[in-house]
């Protein structure tokens, strides 16, 4: 079962957004970020957005950043948050914040108190991954508001070839894990293999998630988690918004959907 709401939520019916390619895709994304983030600002103030790694996520920022100039975004109220993180050294290249940063984060006036970051190895953590995550459990609460508020705005997530979303990979403890809100993760298959990962429990306290990817060899993923509920077996299918679940994919990772 993908996770045990109080009552319906319309998130729980994915919506699929086709584009032509992963160039089309990622623009489409950027601009729809730009315009719910400038939404959310005027009717709420702050806009709380979790960023994603790997490929697309960070072409996504790219696009925000090439797109942002004429947009009515105040970067000084975005919150940002990440999805996961990979545990290595704060100035490594691999770095998902390192990677947002060259990509936007250091291009756009965000505060940088607004920065919720994951720590990073051989920070005031050390090498002790559980502890970097607890450390983010606590950020995670600290913005928590009322239940009947959402956690984050849009949580964007990047898709493996095998159902994979933020550090949460099939059959594994974190991808199961419904009461804390981020995790260690020591085995991950996609190197580097020790990350800090948010959960499920918190990736649908998210008022939209949007799940983006492209490319052929996404489209078993793509397919599986519009018709499943098991996200032991692909933790994307469990990744639902309270209020809207979205699949951004190009034409190649929808080639096998059916009734596109
Ligand atoms: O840090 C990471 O590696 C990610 O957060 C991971 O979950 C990523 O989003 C997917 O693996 C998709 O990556 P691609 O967009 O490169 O396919």
């Amino acid at each position: 079962m993908a996770h045990t709401p109080a009552q319906a939520r319309t998130g729980d019916r994915p919506e699929l957004l086709v584009h032509a390619d992963g160039d089309e895709l990622s623009a489409a994304v950027a601009a729809r970020l730009l315009m719910r983030i400038a939404d959310v600002q005027a009717t709420r103030g702050a806009a709380s957005v979790v960023l994603t790694g790997g490929r697309t996520g960070i072409g996504v920022l790219r696009q925000v950043y090439d797109m942002c100039t004429h947009s009515a975004v105040d970067w000084s109220r975005v919150n940002v948050f990440w999805s996961d993180e990979r545990f290595v050294d704060r100035a490594h290249p691999e770095r998902n914040e390192q990677q947002a940063r060259e990509a936007l984060l250091d291009h756009v006036p965000v505060d940088p108190e607004r920065i919720y970051a994951m720590e990073a190895s051989g920070g005031r953590f050390g090498t002790d991954v559980e502890a970097a995550a607890a450390a983010y459990r606590d950020i995670l609460a600290a913005h928590s508001q009322d239940a009947g508020r959402p956690l984050f705005d849009v949580c964007l997530l990047g898709v493996g070839e095998e159902g994979h979303i933020g550090s949460l990979f099939p059959h594994t403890h974190a991808a199961a894990e419904w009461e804390a809100g981020a995790v260690g993760v020591r085995d991950c298959p996609k190197p580097p293999a020790t990350r800090v990962t948010l959960t499920l429990a918190s990736i649908c306290r998210a008022d939209e998630v949007w799940l983006i990817t492209d490319g052929a060899a996404k489209a078993d993923a793509v397919a599986t988690a519009l018709t499943t509920r098991d996200s032991q077996a692909l933790p994307a299918a469990g990744a639902c918004g309270r209020t809207r679940t979205l699949w951004f994919v190009d034409e190649k990772a929808a080639s096998r959907v059916e009734h596109q």
